[in-house]
């Protein structure tokens, strides 16, 4: 990505070494909440979220991203033993949309009295997180429930991976969607950018895979009887009146204390 600068504000990204990231503001216009960009373009010069996704590091959008994005799904099915044969399910999963969201919390004095963003998880297959070195993602460990957050791994650089709830269904639980939540800092700005890859929604339905069940011997996990396509899935999950998976922790309402870093 070339660098560049928004009305001296900020600095474009040049290098893809991640040590920019560090001293990178977000433009001021995409400081009030988030910013999606839907499909695998760059957008486009001058619109606003163009100018927002222009502060994404060069290698959100870059190859190492999208080459994990495009190729990851396809990767996990198959180590989930799908059916090598099934080319054409396979090219669908190629196919994802990519969504990137950037999410700016402002330094908060008081963390343990904010709202980051929720817990919740990701409705997409893959999120692909890159965060600014100030930590504040965490990621609710699996099993028993009182076994609390870990916080990730904030080295310049790191890509986090999540499976998604699109994951989840396709591959009839072999993959599970990870709670996670984004917490606010007390002495400095956070920024995360997410990049979500999700099944074309005009083809892939949700719902396990076939090849997944054809033997008899595995059940069904999920059904959605009429079985629904992506943007239907989508509305339903985003609705807060009907979580996703009832079987994971509920959000915890307390703010945690541990992550002032201050
Ligand atoms: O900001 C973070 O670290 C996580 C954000 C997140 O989970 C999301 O936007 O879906
Ligand atoms: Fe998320």
């Amino acid at each position: 990505m070339d660098g560049g600068n928004m009305d001296g504000r900020w600095r474009g990204v040049g290098d893809d070494d991640g040590d920019d990231l560090l001293q990178f503001p977000v433009p001021a216009e995409c400081q009030n909440g988030v910013s999606v960009q839907r499909g695998r373009r760059r957008p486009a010069e001058g619109h606003t979220l163009g100018r927002c996704a222009r502060a994404v590091p060069a290698w959100v959008w870059g190859p190492r991203a999208s080459t994990l994005a495009l190729r990851l799904p396809s990767l996990l099915i198959r180590f989930g033993r799908i059916n090598d044969q099934d080319k054409e399910q396979e090219e669908e999963l190629f196919d994802l949309l990519l969504k990137l969201k950037i999410n700016y919390y402002q330094v908060c004095p008081q963390p343990d009295l904010a709202v980051g963003v929720e817990a919740h998880t990701d409705v997409s297959a893959l999120s692909f997180i890159l965060i600014n070195g100030v930590p504040g993602l965490q990621v609710k460990r699996a099993g028993r429930d009182d076994e609390g957050w870990v916080t990730a791994r904030d080295e310049p650089g790191t890509l986090v991976v999540h499976v998604g709830d699109a994951l989840e269904i396709l591959s009839n639980r072999r993959y599970t969607s990870v709670l996670h939540r984004g917490l606010v800092n007390r002495v400095a700005t956070r920024v995360s950018w997410v990049v979500f890859a999700e099944p074309p929604p005009d083809r892939v339905l949700l719902q396990p895979l076939p090849e997944l069940l054809a033997d008899g011997q595995e059940q069904p996990r999920f059904h959605y009887p009429p079985r629904l396509p992506v943007p239907v899935h989508v509305l339903v999950f985003s609705s807060t009146t009907m979580p996703p998976k009832a079987r994971k922790p509920r959000a915890k309402k307390e703010r945690p204390s541990g992550m002032s870093n201050a």
